[in-house]
This record gives C-alpha cells, sequence and structure tokens, in this order.
C-alpha cells in the first residue's frame, strides 16, 4: 500500500477543451478518495488514467516510489496493482461466485490450496462465504456487487477504483451497500477511489472529498470541512443542502457571516452583493427574524423540509418540527452564513 500522487494531470482527447487540466491531489495510504462532480466534468477520465487505460496529455501519476505515468510512458494497466469495479458488476454468468472471484488469481496462475485460501478470504470481507457456488443470475443486485468488490479484492490491489458502483441501485440496496463499502474499505485497508455525481454518497463514504468542474479541481478536503467551508459558489452548491443568498455585506469581515452582519446585510438595499451559503439547519423560525414566504412544506418522514422565499426574490430552504402553511409569511432568523 502506498499513496497516489496525482501531479498536474491533464488529458485532451483533441476535442478543443481538455477533459481534465492540470489535477494535482495525493490520496493517502488507506484513504478514501471521492471525486465528485457533475456529468462531463473529467471524474472518470481521471480514474481511467490512474488505471492506465488513458494516457495523461500531462502531468505524472505516482504510486509509492513508481511513477505509473509521465511525459516519458506509462505503465500498463495490468502492471499498476490496481482494480477497477465497473457499474455494471461484469460478473461470468456461467462461472459460480467463487469461480467468478477467482478469476483474476488463476489468470495470475494461482490455483489449488493457495487459490481457495484467497477467495475464501476475499469472500469473507464482503460476508458472501456461503453464497460461494451459487450463479450470479441467483444473487440480489447487492450480493452481485458484493461478489464484483470481493473479485477486486481477491489479487490484494494496492488501489481500488469504483467508478459510480451503486449508480444502478435502489435506495434501500444504496444505504446497505454504502455500510458494505465502508465495512470493505475498513477490513480490506486498500486505498480506495470512488467516482460518483451523488454527493451523498460521497460524503457517506469518503474520508476524503475531490470536487471537479470543467476538468478542473476546486477543492479537495474531509466531507465535514466541506460541508462547512466550501469553497466558491459551484462547491457550495453541490455539496449538502442549502441556498446562496446575494447579500450587501462589506468587502472585508470573516467568512463566517453571523445573524446580526445577515440581518444588517438585508437592511441594505444599495451597493455591491456578495455569495452567502445558508445551510437549513441554521435557519430557525423566531419571531426576532425576518419575514420569509413559505414556498413549500414537505414531509419527509423526521421532520418538514421548506422552501422559502425573501422579499427580494432569493430562495433559501429551512427544516421544521412541524407543518407549516404554505403560502404564509413566517419570520425566520438565519445563525450564520458562509462566504462563497
Ligand atoms: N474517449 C474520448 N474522446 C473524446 N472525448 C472524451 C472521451 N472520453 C471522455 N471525453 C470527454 O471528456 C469530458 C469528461 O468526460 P468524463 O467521462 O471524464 O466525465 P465524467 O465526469 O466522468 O462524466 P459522467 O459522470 O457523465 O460519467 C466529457 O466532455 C467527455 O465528452
Amino acid at each position: 500500500m502506498a499513496q497516489l500522487i496525482l501531479n498536474h494531470l491533464s488529458k485532451d482527447f483533441g476535442t478543443g477543451r481538455a477533459a481534465v487540466s492540470d489535477v494535482s491531489l495525493t490520496v493517502r495510504e488507506g484513504g478514501f478518495l471521492a471525486l465528485l462532480g457533475p456529468s462531463g466534468c473529467g471524474k472518470t477520465t481521471v480514474l481511467r488514467m490512474v488505471a492506465g487505460f488513458e494516457q495523461p496529455t500531462d502531468g505524472s501519476i505516482i504510486l509509492g516510489e513508481r511513477t505509473l505515468a509521465d511525459g516519458s510512458g506509462a505503465l500498463p494497466p495490468e502492471k499498476r496493482n490496481m482494480a477497477m469495479v465497473f457499474q455494471s458488476y461484469a460478473l461470468w454468468p456461467h462461472m459460480t461466485v467463487a469461480q467468478n472471484v477467482g478469476y483474476p488469481l488463476k489468470v495470475r496462475g494461482v490455483t489449488g490450496a493457495a487459490w481457495e485460501t484467497r477467495v475464501r478470504d476475499a469472500l469473507s470481507v464482503v460476508r458472501l462465504e456461503e453464497f460461494a457456488a451459487r450463479r450470479p443470475a441467483d444473487l440480489s443486485g447487492g450480493q452481485r456487487q458484493r461478489v464484483a468488490l470481493a473479485r477486486c479484492l481477491v489479487t490484494s490491489p494496492d488501489v481500488v477504483l469504483l467508478d459510480e458502483p451503486l449508480a444502478n441501485l435502489d435506495r434501500h440496496l444504496k444505504a446497505a451497500m454504502e455500510e458494505t463499502f465502508r465495512e470493505f474499505h475498513a477490513r480490506s485497508g486498500a486505498t480506495m477511489i470512488y467516482v460518483t455525481h451523488d454527493q451523498g454518497e460521497a460524503m457517506a463514504l469518503a474520508t476524503d472529498i475531490a470536487v471537479m468542474s470543467e476538468g478542473r479541481l476546486i477543492q479537495v478536503a474531509s466531507p465535514q470541512e466541506i460541508y462547512a467551508r466550501p469553497e466558491g459558489r459551484i462547491v457550495g452548491g453541490l455539496v449538502g443542502q442549502g441556498g446562496i443568498l446575494d447579500l450587501a455585506l462589506p468587502d472585508q469581515g470573516p467568512r463566517l457571516v453571523p445573524w446580526p452582519a445577515i440581518e444588517a446585510a438585508f437592511r441594505q438595499t444599495a451597493g455591491p452583493s456578495r455569495p452567502v451559503l445558508v445551510r437549513p439547519e441554521h435557519v430557525v423560525a423566531d419571531p426576532q427574524g425576518i419575514m420569509l414566504e413559505v414556498r413549500s412544506c414537505v414531509f419527509e418522514g423526521e421532520r418538514f423540509a421548506l422552501s422559502l422565499r425573501t422579499a427580494g426574490g432569493q430562495s433559501l430552504k429551512a427544516y421544521s418540527a412541524t407543518a407549516t402553511a404554505t403560502g404564509s409569511l413566517q419570520p425566520f432568523v438565519i445563525r450564520q452564513g458562509w462566504l462563497v
């Protein structure tokens, strides 16, 4: 196991716009990095360059002491000791679970007792020991995905690459599989890179999130950090819930904006404005607050989600323990905001 370094990595397919531009980041040994961003931002291209399926146009990829790719050449995928899990599980239908999991070992010439032991160990990581003799057709979607995970683990890869592995699953199965992935990461100790456009998934799974937009890396930080202190509108809008208000705030001042400054900004009608991200948990009903229109109130099980609108027509979100009449004007305090 070793840390993975992407150094000024770029990829231009010759389409007029680079798919990946100057991406530099370090995935620490045993880390779980989520590459997050909208469709087409370059996530999969980064993953494919790390795997060795694409050659960088510029920059380098280093794993521990080894250079995997740079200006002078690239190691082929099979020499990188990595494993990739795809959205489609890509299992062989005519093979049993054990044969599917053990296939990469067979290719490497591992047979007999060594084969049996390593397949059993890999199946135990994903808790599928009992299913060794079944065929993929006789498994649920989640179990098939776990077979695919066991198969990538069986060769003890330094790095596991996952390309939207949960995209085809329903919500319940997704939640259960997130748990499996967390456990898989903890038990395998592998360094993992996980491509997703689902911020909830990234927050739930990763130790670090790298947000990309239009081929560029915008921010890399822990889920907590990126939620509390996002860099710019794109990250603020992509990670977590909330609304971005344009408020008349002074040029100087802390990025964490307290309620008195927000309240003062609401009274200010002229002057340049600055974008402030407001999380729903910081918008609370309070008679001392400013009047906001309740645009909608949706029951989410454990709470109600409110869509609110300011007098100036800007949108906000809030949570409430009780139902609130749609169309009514109610006082709310915005406890804090974050300048993005
Ligand atoms: N082989 C290729 N040839 C030309 N352009 C490509 C190729 N592969 C990807 N691209 C382009 O590069 C950009 C980034 O694509 P990429 O698949 O990396 O995005 P992504 O963030 O993974 O998107 P998605 O979430 O939709 O999979 C896109 O504009 C895409 O059209």
